[in-house]
């Protein structure tokens, strides 16, 4: 079955560079401080080409944890997000081949797993929570569509699995999630949240393994990991350690990034690839790393930890010589270990790997694949709706606002009706843009708050394939829209009663109706601002920019007719100016007080223009649309951002499940292209073994 086809990553020539501003140096002249300031301001800024990774040449086997180890900045991360296809920035070259199969970053993404440092999980969810979405909307490939592999239309294959019933669904999901949890030690926390900093949930080594875990329910063949050992104790990094090497050991090609790996991690790797300054100056078996350092005339003591061996004596060998490392120095022995790492019998082993690569076929069940959009959106709505749910400060911070800006504006201005006429005017037309403004800004400040500490998980797991934009935007929305509606029904209920605003159903439903619109604008604009920028100290300091003009021309500081010719255009753009309008005719219209008709002829010196409250409840509405299809747009391009996803996606699944390359195929025999080796499938460790 090819699904179980073992994946071999090839690279040849490996570089990869970055623009980066050059250094030009300051002149210590006589000029003047201002002289000095112009030439610092004016000065056009150029950019020199800084190479991070340098014509490397390797491969990662499948059945084998990898570990790349190096001092900091020697490129370890860049080397494993290039191979993941998570690096759009700077220029790339070289090849790269999975079985064979030429390649890129973007093809390798459809078929690897990649845990990043951070590991982002939604916070509201459990652990196992967490690992049931990944099975749920990255579903494994079925064993119907592995045979697919091997003849039978995919598509046919895949509605087979699709047909089961849901209970027989679930009842593998929950077994394969048992499974996972079992495998990386996580029983105990199952029903745990995954919290953040704000909300403490499990240990950050729990945290890190559900990651993992959540890589590994997908039954992607090759996993990529950055740094899955940093920030965990001894103990906890060792069992993450030996759960790689249990994953690996199951087929799967692991390729982790590890940080100062005590002797017990270091000797569950298989091979290792030593980096410095951007290039390889070890990549091969493990075991055999300690026989290559004492030919290079630094042998390793019997009780020193092989990897300290290789920092403190090896990589840093001056520093530790004379407390210091000049750069010069440094830059020589790395030249030295390059040297010699190119003339070694090791490294004509690793290139002739590299010339006879696996070749065995990719199978179209190895792609990572996403659920369909129907249960995309299915699974997202009712996992925001447990969001918000289990957010309950959030929920009942805005419901208490809205009951508390109803009380204030209602206290305030309580039984204006009763008022003189003069003060009527005022207090109506006051109270009601206090209402249009507060509506307007409360939604943008809650929507963009919360979004912006979500922001993070929906770019992981967007990138990572878990659902479509447009599933995660619609079950936003639909999950969003009755608290949108609720906050404002609830603030109107209070505010118009107590205003004494005229007594009549019609004109009360037209108030909410008016205050609902509005409250969806400021939602829509809230996801506009905070799909566009990254942090809510940034829109904070935007937000009173855009605002400003809205409240400016919002119909109430400002006599539109009577002002600056060619900025009133600035009025038609302002949702609070059409609530205010509306709210204002809805109040105002036919309005006596005593018999003297006081409404209208207040309306004509208010200047609030002709449209009806209809028209003006449909242009916040229309407002609203052009920002929600904004924020899809900002949320399109956040998504993709960083990456480049969705990178000839069609063309590099044509190329992986294509012939291997001519170069590989004339230098093997050809009973090996026949038959290639086959891996079984995975067999799952006894839990106990793990400890
Ligand atoms: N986009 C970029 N622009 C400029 N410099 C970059 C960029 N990406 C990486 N670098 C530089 O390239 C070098 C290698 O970075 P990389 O993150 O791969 O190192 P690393 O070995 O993973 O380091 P660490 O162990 O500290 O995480 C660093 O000096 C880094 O500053």
């Amino acid at each position: 079955m090819s699904s179980s086809s073992p994946l071999q990553i090839t690279f040849s020539q490996l570089t990869h560079s970055v623009k980066v501003p050059m250094q030009t140096g300051e002149e210590k002249d006589e000029r003047s401080a201002w002289s000095r300031l112009k030439q610092r301001v004016f000065r056009k800024k150029t950019y020199g080409e800084r190479q991070i990774l340098r014509n490397l040449d390797g491969t990662f086997l499948p059945g084998r944890l990898t570990g790349i180890l190096g001092p900091s900045g020697s490129g370890k991360t860049t080397l494993l997000n290039l191979l993941a296809g998570q690096i759009s920035t700077g220029s790339t070259g070289g090849d790269i081949w999975v079985n064979g199969r030429p390649t890129t970053g973007a093809g390798l993404r459809r078929l690897a797993g990649y845990v990043n440092q951070e590991d982002v999980i939604l916070s509201t969810q459990t652990v196992q929570e967490a690992i049931e979405m990944s099975i749920t909307l990255r579903p494994p490939p079925q064993a119907a569509e592995i045979e697919a592999d091997d003849g039978l239309p995919l598509p046919a294959a895949m509605e087979a699995h699709a047909a089961k019933p849901a209970a027989e669904r679930r009842a593998e999901m929950r077994e394969r999630s048992d499974q996972a949890l079992a495998l990386f030690g996580l029983g105990k926390c199952r029903d745990t949240m995954v919290g953040d900093a704000g909300a403490k949930g499990v240990s950050g080594g729990e945290k890190k393994r559900t990651a993992i875990a959540m890589e590994w329910v997908s039954e992607a063949r090759v996993l990529f990991l950055d740094e899955p050992t940093s920030g965990l104790d001894a103990h906890s990094a060792l069992l993450a350690t030996r759960q790689l090497r249990q994953v690996a050991q199951t087929g799967r090609t692991v390729v982790a990034v590890l940080h100062q790996p005590s002797s017990e991690m270091f000797a569950l790797l298989d091979d290792v690839l030593v980096l410095l300054d951007g290039r390889i100056v070890y990549l091969g078996p493990r075991e055999q790393l300690v026989g290559y350092l004492a030919r290079l005339g630094r042998p390793c003591g019997m009780y020193v930890n092989p990897a300290d061996h290789l920092f403190n004596s090896v990589l840093f060998a001056e520093a530790a010589a004379d407390g210091a490392a000049d750069g010069a120095q440094a830059q020589a022995r790395a030249d030295e270990l390059v040297a010699a790492w190119a003339a070694s019998p090791e490294a004509a082993e690793l290139r002739r790997r590299v010339d006879t690569p696996e070749l065995a076929p990719v199978g179209r069940a190895q792609f990572r694949r996403t659920a369909p959009a129907l249960r995309q959106l299915r699974y997202l709505l009712t996992r925001e709706t447990r969001n918000a749910l289990r957010n309950p400060l959030v929920l009942s911070i805005r419901l208490v606002q809205s009951c508390f800006f109803g009380l204030l504006i209602g206290l305030v201005f309580l039984n204006t009706q009763n008022r003189s006429v003069d003060v009527q005017q005022q207090n109506f037309s006051g109270s009601l843009f206090f209402t249009s403004v507060a509506q307007f800004l409360v939604a943008i400040l809650s929507v963009s708050s919360v979004f912006t500490a979500q922001r993070l998980v929906f770019q992981r797991e967007r990138r990572a394939g878990y659902y479509g934009l447009p599933a995660y935007y619609a079950a936003k929305n639909i999950v969003e829209l009755p608290i949108q509606v609720c906050v404002p029904v609830l603030y109107s209920c209070i505010a118009y009663w107590l205003l004494g605003l005229r007594r009549d159903a019609g004109r009360f439903f037209i108030f909410v109706a008016t205050t609902v619109s509005l409250n969806l604008c400021g939602f829509a604009c809230g996801m506009l601002l905070a799909a566009s920028f990254d942090s809510l100290a940034t829109i904070l300091s935007l937000l009173p920019v855009v605002f400003m003009p809205f409240l400016l021309f919002g119909g109430l500081l400002v006599n539109t007719g009577n002002s600056t010719v060619w900025l009133r255009w600035i009025q038609w753009t302002s949702p609070i100016k059409y609530a205010y309008t509306a709210l204002m005719k809805n109040q105002f219209v036919g309005y006596r007080v005593g018999g003297q008709d006081i409404g209208d002829a207040y309306l004509r010196r208010a200047d609030l223009g002709s449209f009806s409250i209809a028209a003006n409840i449909v242009l916040i509405l229309v407002i609203a649309l052009l920002a929600w299809a904004m924020a899809f747009v900002a949320l399109a391009r956040l998504a993709s951002e960083g990456s480049k996803l969705h990178e000839r996606s069609a063309r590099q699944e044509e190329l992986l499940l294509g012939p291997p390359d001519e170069r590989f195929v004339s230098a093997q025999p050809q009973a090996e292209k026949q038959a290639p080796p086959r891996i079984e499938p995975p067999s799952l460790p006894e839990s106990s073994d793990l400890v």
